[in-house]
């Protein structure tokens, strides 16, 4: 399992120090929440904050865009150094073009599915994409509740996965802990967001440790 901090989370105002905190803890890549108050009603980070901890990490750096013109952002956080771009399927007439042009910039590509939006939506970008991403709870904030039902839909992909033999990674994001992470993980999930679990918690390493020790 690989588990991807949200740094949506941590403590703004100390940004680098929060970073490495769960770098040392043992955390696989880190999960960046782009929102643009316009596809989701919150507002966060440019690529000029992705740009600034390029440098400070040597963890991967995924960047999950709920903004409504992915298609004009992917080039900028490419260059700004994200290793993977998520795009919201809901957020594009144009999916397969843009997923072709971050691909085609040398980062990974993922697609990312609101909870109601139907896997089928997707048929014909998965054989594209390095990373499906389902949402668990609905975009836009932190610190809600998983969505139960999302359980089955990672079933269904992970199933979909082997039927048409693709490789994509599939990951889950929103309400994970160390409860939900169980029924995420059976149901076939490699990377597990986590946001306000663990930069909620006293120590950031030992929620990372309950997670991993939750599916074992
Ligand atoms: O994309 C997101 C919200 O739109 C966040 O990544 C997600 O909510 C993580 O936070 P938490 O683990 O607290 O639910
Ligand atoms: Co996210």
């Amino acid at each position: 399992m690989k588990i991807a901090p949200s740094i949506l989370s941590a403590d703004f105002a100390y940004l680098a120090r929060d970073v490495e905190k769960v770098e040392q803890a043992g955390a696989d890549l880190l999960h960046v929440d782009v929102m643009d108050g316009h596809f989701v009603g919150n507002l966060t980070f440019g690529p000029l904050v992705v740009q600034a901890l390029r440098p400070v990490t040597n963890l991967p750096l995924e960047v999950h865009l709920m903004v409504s013109d992915p298609g004009v952002w992917a080039p900028e956080f490419a260059e700004a150094g994200a290793d993977t771009i998520l795009v919201h399927e809901e957020a594009t007439s144009h999916l397969y073009g843009v997923l072709q042009h971050i691909r085609a910039a040398g980062v990974r590509a993922g697609v990312v599915v609101n909870p109601g939006t139907s896997l089928s939506s997707l048929d014909e970008v998965l054989p594209l994409v390095d990373q499906v991403l389902v949402m668990t709870v609905n975009p836009g904030f932190g610190g809600q509740k998983f969505l139960t039902p999302m359980v089955d839909k990672v079933a269904r992909l992970y199933q979909l996965r082997q039927e048409r033999d693709l490789h994509f990674a599939i990951e889950v994001d929103g309400g994970i802990n160390d409860q939900t992470v169980k029924a995420a993980a059976a149901a076939g999930t490699d990377i597990f967001v986590a946001g306000s679990y663990v930069f909620g918690a006293s120590n950031v390493g030992d929620a990372i440790t309950a997670l991993r020790e939750a599916v074992k």
